[in-house]
């Protein structure tokens, strides 16, 4: 018999349409529910994306081209399949969980798909997975912790940064800030010694380096709103403080994200290029890793590492 191994390819989740969007912003707040004036201006984000996220259908591919990816040239007798499993949305990652203990898996390695590791992002996926292991009796569950420095990973983002380049002058590129960008978190995670703005500064270096471009600088975005302060500074107030020192030109890296969804579509391509575009700076970004093959290779290097480490391949 083959040894089932399950991968649990982890993602933040999105609401199938605009009825969906208050269901799941009380998700995402755990139950409270929402002013009208949050849902409203939510619901009004999702519109101006064209109604809803890719960020389902885009993690179905990925989920697709991975399991193929972990099976070809496998060596043994082991068998990969891959479940996923979302944050707020369904199927979530208890469905997962409960689904291949189902299917009877001997193993199973989860991994999100957000390459840098936080104790209040990545951290919460791990164990919502591991209450949902436990309560199913499966001891057998382990984890990527992060993957922000994987060859392949790198080698995407690389390629991307190269393109985007590509569509500036030599003259502007005189006055461009390449800006290297992540989802904020709420500023206490520092006091806990979080490994998650150190993981994104190493990322942002290896590809600065790689591109051997030197003026580049580390943004937040998508902070949410809330009392607490979050980490900053912000990418536009530092659209706003580049154009006040002269910058005509910004380049940004999403590296803390890997497939197109809101905070790219919206806070990015709407949000950040106006406030670009009223500085009268020339605001590109790099394209969504997606489905690249070599974001699947990464997502196999980092999971079959762990597979290795636990004896199971
Ligand atoms: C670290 C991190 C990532 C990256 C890592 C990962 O991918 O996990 C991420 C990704 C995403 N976040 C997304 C959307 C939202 N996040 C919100 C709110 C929050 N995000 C947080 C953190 C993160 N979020 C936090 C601490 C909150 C505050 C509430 C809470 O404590 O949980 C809200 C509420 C309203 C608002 O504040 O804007 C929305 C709509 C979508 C888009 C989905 C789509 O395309 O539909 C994606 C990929
Ligand atoms: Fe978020």
């Amino acid at each position: 018999m083959d040894k089932h191994i399950a991968v649990l390819l982890m993602a933040y989740g999105t609401p199938a349409n605009l009825d969906e969007v208050e269901s799941f912003y009380i998700h995402i707040r755990r139950g409270r529910k929402p002013t009208k004036e949050q849902l409203d201006e939510l619901i009004g984000r999702y519109e101006a994306i064209g109604g809803c996220s890719p960020l389902i259908e885009i993690t179905h591919q990925e989920a697709h081209l991975l399991e193929e990816a972990l099976n070809k040239h496998n060596t043994g007798n082991v068998h990969f399949t891959v479940y996923i499993g979302m944050k707020h949305c369904a199927p979530f990652i208890e469905d997962a969980v409960s689904q291949f203990v189902k299917d009877g898996a001997d193993a199973a390695v989860g991994i999100v798909l957000a390459p840098h590791f936080s104790s209040m992002s990545v951290g919460v996926y791990e164990r919502e997975a591991n209450e949902a292991a436990l309560a199913q009796n499966f001891s057998d569950l382990s984890f990527v912790e992060s993957w922000h420095l994987e060859p392949s990973l790198l080698d995407a983002l690389e390629e991307r940064l190269r393109h985007e380049m590509g569509k500036f002058s030599d003259a502007e590129k005189e006055h461009l800030k390449l800006v290297f960008s992540a989802h904020s978190l709420p500023r206490r995670i520092l006091d806990q010694g979080d490994p998650y703005p150190e993981q994104l500064l190493e990322t942002s270096r290896a590809l600065a380096l790689r591109i051997g471009f030197s003026d580049w600088q580390f943004a937040w975005q998508s902070a949410g709103r809330t009392e607490e302060p979050w980490l900053g500074p912000d990418i536009l107030t530092v659209i706003d403080d580049l154009a006040e020192a002269g910058y005509t030109a910004v380049l940004d890296c999403p590296v803390g994200f890997v497939s197109d969804h809101l905070e790219v579509l919206y806070d990015l391509d709407i949000e950040a290029q106006k406030r670009a575009k009223v500085k009268q700076i020339h605001f590109e970004r790099t394209a969504s890793l997606n489905a690249d093959p070599r974001l699947i290779d990464a997502l196999k290097q980092s999971i079959t590492a762990v597979c290795k480490e636990k004896g199971l391949l």
